[in-house]
């Protein structure tokens, strides 16, 4: 049997990052730049207040005290916004508010607390060092200064950042854009009444959020039967629209799989056992002209979301054009015997915790069948368990993939 590396290999040799595009910032939350950026001007691009109060000269109000405050006339107010020069005159202040800029002249900024708030004149109870509270030009970016580097992934603050330095677009890698189809002639859609036979389709579910957690943009297309014409026509109306797709179930040994008859003829999709529990059948190809890769994961819904932490979300990584490796893991203690199916690598559900002493610690959960998904709900972490090996016992060291 293939093994899970050499599966994951294949795939990431295979995956190419997303053309980037000029994408407006209202669209780029979860992308990744493709470009260096840097600001065409200082920030701030002036010196300006950091809060409300006065602009003064610092030798002005040197003597300032409680008991001895020291009165000025106030000349003028400078407001957030305002574009009239302004100057502060010796022995003269102005009221300024937070943001506004500096007045020439002037060399510190008296909060308003530290006065009686006056507007004609105010009477400044304490002394301001020479720059309180103001903020200079520059002090956050110098003009032509990097502000953002090509691969960092554009959240909040990054988009603050570009829309900080007046951009509207960025070059950036978009999300993949993922369409999610399942099959099976015994999917019902949650919200509907069950027959006989019948079970509430899930797996698209999960693996639409998962997707979107993996910084893809997910599509949820309606559940397919078992009809193979009929899903090679969904598949081949959706591939202008999609960069990858995810299909789960029909793909294993059984007389009704649609999947693996409708997309055998089209070339170059493998159908392959993998040495892994649960998610040992697996297939992976690339559709249609633009090369669209295609997952087709196990109907077993733990069997499809952690074939979908081990093989689609590094894929989706190398789209989004981040770098793809095995998800990462960290050590820990099991907390009861694991065991594992021979030269297979196995995937335990597990509760990942940390003890007294702080090391982390696993509790695999009950229920470790492909089908039980409400196991999989309750765990948070996947315990992997070598090949080479059949059985541990409680207090061994194993390696954990937190979910
Ligand atoms: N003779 C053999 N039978 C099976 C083998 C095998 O090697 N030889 N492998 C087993 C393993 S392991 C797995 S995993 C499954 C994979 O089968 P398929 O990918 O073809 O999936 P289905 O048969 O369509 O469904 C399996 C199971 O999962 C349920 N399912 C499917 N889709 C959904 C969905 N969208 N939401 C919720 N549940 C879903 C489905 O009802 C089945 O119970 O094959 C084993 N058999
Ligand atoms: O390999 Mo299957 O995924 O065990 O249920």
């Amino acid at each position: 049997m293939k093994t899970v590396d050499a599966h994951l290999a294949e795939i990431l040799a295979a995956v190419r990052p997303l053309d980037p595009v000029e994408l407006d910032l209202d669209a780029a939350l979860g992308a990744t730049l493709a470009e260096d950026v840097t600001s065409p001007v200082a920030l701030p691009p002036f010196d300006n207040s950091a809060m409300d109060g006065y602009a003064v000269r610092a030798a002005d109000v040197a003597a300032a005290a409680d008991d001895a405050p020291v009165v000025l006339p106030v000349t003028v107010d400078v407001a957030a916004g305002d574009t009239a020069p302004r100057r502060v005159e010796p022995g003269l202040v102005t009221r300024i508010m937070t943001g506004a800029p500096l007045p020439d002249g002037a060399d510190a900024v008296v909060p308003v607390e530290w006065t009686d708030g006056g507007t004609v004149k105010v009477a400044i109870r304490r002394a301001a060092p020479l720059g309180n509270a103001i903020r200079r030009s520059g002090e956050d970016v110098l003009a032509g200064g990097l502000v953002l580097t090509a691969g960092a992934v554009l959240g909040p603050a990054q988009l603050g950042i570009l829309a900080g330095v007046g951009r509207r677009t960025v070059l950036a890698h978009p999300r993949p854009r993922v369409v999610v189809l399942s099959t099976g002639a015994e999917l019902v859609e949650p919200g509907t009444p069950l027959g006989h036979g019948q079970i509430w389709e899930s797996n698209s579910f999960t693996m639409v959020a998962a997707v979107r957690q993996a910084g893809g943009e997910a599509y949820r297309r309606r559940a397919v039967g078992d009809d193979p014409a009929e899903f090679l026509a969904t598949l081949n109306g959706l591939l202008g629209e999609a960069d990858a797709v995810i299909t789960t179930g029909g793909i294993s040994m059984g007389a009704y799989e649609p999947v693996k008859e409708a997309l055998s003829p089209l070339g170059p999709i493998r159908f392959e056992k993998i040495a892994m529990q649960p998610g040992m059948p697996q297939g992976f190809g690339l559709l249609g002209e633009r090369g669209v890769p295609i997952f087709t994961l196990p109907g077993n819904p733990v069997s499809s979301y952690v074939s979908f932490v081990l093989y689609v979300k590094p894929a989706l990584a190398r789209m989004r054009g981040l770098p793809a490796t095995p998800p990462a893991t960290v050590t820990a203690t099991t907390m009861a015997p694991l065991r594992s199916p021979a030269g297979r690598r196995s995937f335990l559900r597990g509760v990942l915790g940390v003890a007294d002493g702080g090391a982390a610690t696993v509790v695999p959960v009950h229920g470790q069948g492909s089908h039980q998904l409400a196991a999989l709900a309750g765990a948070n972490a996947l315990i992997v368990v070598p090949e080479d090996v059949t059985g541990l016992p409680e207090g061994a060291t194993v390696e954990v993939i937190p979910l």
